[in-house]
């Protein structure tokens, strides 16, 4: 017997009731948009329907698509927000689609191998709380990410209850950059769906980030307002500590797509140079007009940067968080790049030895 959605007519996703307010079909309130329809057609989409990778099991991806909830084989070039053109005879070749954003880290460990936090995202709440959380140069790493990856960055400040200044709290995050909105909330009784209703719009997806302890899934839960399950798994690590180890994407009834993302207790960063200049972009502008193109601002001499500070217009507490990330993503960049070109030339290799074997 036919599958059902095998005769799924996808026709309205491309051309037609532009403008028109409409109820959203249940692809694009998964995050469905003209974005990755244009990466295939209606009939490619009725033999292969799209499917967006809901959680990231060790060797299975949990994937959701109109009417299809189902597990396939990990991909190791794909992750949580993705979507992919499901091949229903060889789950294994589903094709994944262009990534409209992925927000991404160096994870620690011996191996330092680059970590997808999740991608197709919209939206990221960079979650800390009004106590000893909060840290600026946490938050700083945090939107360098999430800049370089073309996502909103909402800073939350959660447990304002809990907290007797929360003005200092809000007015600290607030100088960070004028490019990111800073909310306070009680996250356990605020009117969480309606604080965050300019971001969490249907059809969107947002994720939070953020350490562990901070209210990302108090946060998630009161936005689904009971519609999702928690699947925090809560598991013993090696030190006996408990960590969250979910990677969840919800979908919310008549809300947004969310990504609750497990506590990160380091965040280094690759990879995101725009991304640190968006987040310090009034020192970078500065280091332009030094005399040196590759001034480092530390003793030379006519640097704009410097003279900013002895002037009082820059912190130097800032300037020096600057240079300590820009020197660390530079520094996990090129060994990056080095061991790609490193691939590459090793590729050649085996490539050259197999065209002499078939001669
Ligand atoms: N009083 C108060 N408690 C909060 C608030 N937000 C979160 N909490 C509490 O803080 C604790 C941790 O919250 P979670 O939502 O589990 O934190 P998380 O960021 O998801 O933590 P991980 O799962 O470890 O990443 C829970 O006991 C929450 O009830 C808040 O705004 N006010
Ligand atoms: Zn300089």
């Amino acid at each position: 017997m036919k599958d059902k959605t095998m005769t799924k007519d996808y026709s309205a996703f491309f051309g037609g009731n532009l403008g028109t307010p409409r109820k959203l079909s249940t692809l694009e309130t998964q995050g469905w948009s003209s974005f990755f329809a244009q990466q295939t057609d209606v009939d490619e989409m009725a033999t292969h329907p799209p499917v967006r990778i809901t959680q990231v099991h060790r060797s299975l991806f949990q994937v959701m698509g109109d009417g299809i909830d189902m597990q396939i084989p990990a991909q190791i070039d794909a992750t949580v927000g993705d979507w992919m053109l499901l091949d229903r005879d060889s789950p294994a070749h589903s094709r994944r689609l262009e990534r409209k954003s992925v927000m991404k880290r160096r994870a620690a460990g011996h191996e330092r191998a680059v970590q997808l936090i999740g991608t197709n995202i919209d939206t990221a709440f960079i979650v800390t709380s009004c106590n000893q959380d909060f840290n600026i140069a946490r938050l700083e790493r945090y939107l360098a990410v999430v800049f370089e990856a073309d996502v909103t960055p909402v800073i939350i400040l959660t447990k304002a209850d809990l907290c007797d200044d929360v003005e200092t709290y809000r007015t600290q995050a607030e100088t960070i950059s004028d490019l990111v909105s800073v909310v306070v909330v009680d996250a356990r009784s605020d009117d969480v769906t309606g604080i965050l209703s300019q971001w969490c719009k249907p059809g969107k997806t947002v994720a939070f980030v953020g350490s562990s302890g901070v209210g990302k899934s108090t946060l998630t839960n009161a936005l689904s307002a009971g519609n999702i399950a928690t699947q925090g798994i809560r598991e013993d690590d090696a030190k006996g500590r408990h960590t969250t180890t979910r990677r969840h994407l919800h979908f919310i009834t008549d809300g947004c797509a969310v990504l609750d993302t497990p506590g990160m207790r380091e965040l280094q960063l690759t990879d995101v140079s725009a991304g640190l200049e968006d987040v310090f972009g009034d020192l970078a502008d500065l280091g332009r007009q030094c005399h040196f193109n590759d001034c480092k601002h530390e003793s030379e001499p006519k640097c704009a940067v410097l003279a900013a500070v002895a002037d009082g217009t820059v912190d130097p507490a800032r300037l020096q968080r600057w240079r300590k990330l820009v020197a660390e993503d530079e520094f996990n960049s090129t060994s990056l790049s080095e061991r790609r070109a490193k691939d590459k030339s090793f590729q050649k290799m085996v490539n050259r030895a197999i065209k002499q074997k078939k001669r």
